[in-house]
């Protein structure tokens, strides 16, 4: 198991990430109404499952992720939300070692672990059984109403859940909803189609769902051995035990459930995207005229849908740290005054002591000036290759450090296509994130 890492994380409810921040849709009167009236909300998250169509041994929710299991991601999700107060997982207990190692290395909190069991609805029976409040020696209260999520579903976001916890608490159940893909289409035996439903009809069932915590409990008590064995739907269960019509809710594309290794590549992408949009640029000159701010302009033009700051260095700098706060995960340093790794050392201790490459990789990007005239191309890498070892020890504490070498030519022309080609090249470090690339010197 990982040893846990020393201070506690800079982030929750209070500090929203690139991940992290509420839809603009969240609706701030049913948030505010919730507030008043604060049912007690818990979260049950069944995570027993194989993943057999994901077609590798590593049961899904546990593959790694930007070298974050799953898993992870969707307690994050949850957890941020400060008015869930218990997330319960189902897991197996083959595997429950592994789950608490994954609880430790990313400081998850609030979350209490039941044994899976053989089908999800018996891994969600068995969370609820944890809640309810019959249960001798257990820590957890019994909620009024319960939300019930899968743990391959990263990407929940607090304004959807807002949505089907206030709908639950009126109705007594609801649910996520999607329009449908493809049409559904009913097989006869002999393989032929018997019939067809109309698309526009019909809606595709997602997560998260929530129930008044009675409702479903009690549906599960009352359910057969066919619908535990064989059954994937809990608005189901709550309308043929409960009686009670689940309220539907539209849900947003993202809530899809990685099923299959191609949802694995589409769930890397959103977060890289997500984790991409600011990018800190740490300037070591004041001077406007400096060919820094000049990259600075550039690097605005190539990526203008990204956040782009300036800070100077960190000794004077302390609004370093809000940047850090708001959970902004890539950095340019611009050495056009030294040659020398100062800065950029003062910078990944500040990182590290933000935590922010707990969860996920933080890109540095050092970038130098070469003007021939003055330093031969020779001697400036020589001087730069000490960064490949310090990128080699940092890129242990998830810090992904590479270097870039921009030509400075006295002609003017040629000074713009190197600029542009160094922010190019800083864009797609920052994109894509790749290990591969740590303690590289790239030249533009
Ligand atoms: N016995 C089971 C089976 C599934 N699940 C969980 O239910 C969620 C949704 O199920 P699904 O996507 O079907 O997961 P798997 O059963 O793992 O996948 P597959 O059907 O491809 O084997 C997942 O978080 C899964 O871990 C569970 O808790 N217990
Ligand atoms: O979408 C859902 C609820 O409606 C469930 O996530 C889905 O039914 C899980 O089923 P399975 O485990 O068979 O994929």
């Amino acid at each position: 198991m990982e040893p846990r890492p020393a201070a506690p994380r800079p982030r929750l409810c209070d500090s929203l990430g690139a991940d992290q921040t509420p839809s603009a849709s969240t609706p701030n009167a049913a948030r505010a109404e919730l507030g008043r009236r604060a049912p007690a909300v818990a979260a049950v998250l069944p995570a027993g499952g194989s993943g057999e169509r994901m077609g590798i041994p590593t049961p899904k929710q546990f593959c790694p992720v930007l070298e974050r299991p799953l898993i992870s991601y969707t307690l994050q999700a949850l957890e941020r939300v400060c008015w869930i107060k218990d997330i319960v997982v189902a897991v197996t207990g083959e595997n429950m070692d592994a789950m608490k190692g994954i609880i430790q290395k990313y400081q998850h909190q609030r979350i209490s672990l039941v044994e899976a069991g053989v089908t999800r609805h018996r891994s969600i029976f068995n969370g609820l059984k944890a809640l309810a409040e019959d249960q001798p020696d257990s820590k957890l209260s019994k909620p009024e109403v319960v939300i019930i999520h899968d743990a391959v579903r990263p990407f929940v976001e607090e304004d959807v859940l807002l949505k089907v916890v206030t709908a639950a608490k009126e109705c007594g159940a609801a649910g996520a909803i999607r329009p449908l893909v493809s049409t559904v289409i009913s097989p006869s035996a002999d393989g032929c189609l018997d019939h067809s439903l109309e698309r526009a009809r019909h809606r595709a069932s997602e997560m998260p769902q929530a129930f008044l915590f009675d409702v479903i409990y009690e549906a599960y008590q009352q359910c057969s051995d066919y619908d535990l064995e064989f059954g994937t739907e809990c608005l189901h269960l709550a309308l043929k035990y409960g009686h009670i019509k689940a309220k539907l809710v539209e849900g947003s594309p993202d809530l899809w459930k990685v099923t299959y290794k191609r949802d694995l590549y589409a769930a890397e992408s959103i977060i890289k995207e997500r984790i991409s949009q600011h990018i800190c640029l740490v300037m070591d000159t004041k001077d406007e005229n400096h060919v820094g701010h000049r990259l600075e302009e550039v690097l605005k033009d190539e990526l203008n849908h990204v956040k782009v700051t300036s800070r100077l260095p960190c000794h004077t700098g302390r609004d370093l740290d809000q940047i850090m706060s708001e959970q902004c995960y890539s950095y340019v340093c611009v050495n056009v005054m030294t040659s020398d790794f100062e800065e950029i050392r003062k910078l990944v201790n500040m990182l590290e002591e933000s935590n922010l490459s707990i969860l996920y990789p933080v890109v540095v990007i050092s970038v130098y000036f070469l003007d021939y005239k003055s330093v031969p191309f020779d001697q400036k890498m020589e001087n730069l290759m000490q960064i490949r070892e310090y990128a080699k020890e940092v890129k242990k504490r998830n810090i992904l450090l590479c270097g870039l070498l921009i030509y400075y030519p006295q002609d003017e022309q040629k000074l713009q296509e190197s600029l542009r080609q160094g922010a190019t090249i800083i864009a797609t470090l920052i994109k894509e994130r790749n290990s591969g690339l740590v303690g590289q010197i790239l030249v533009a």
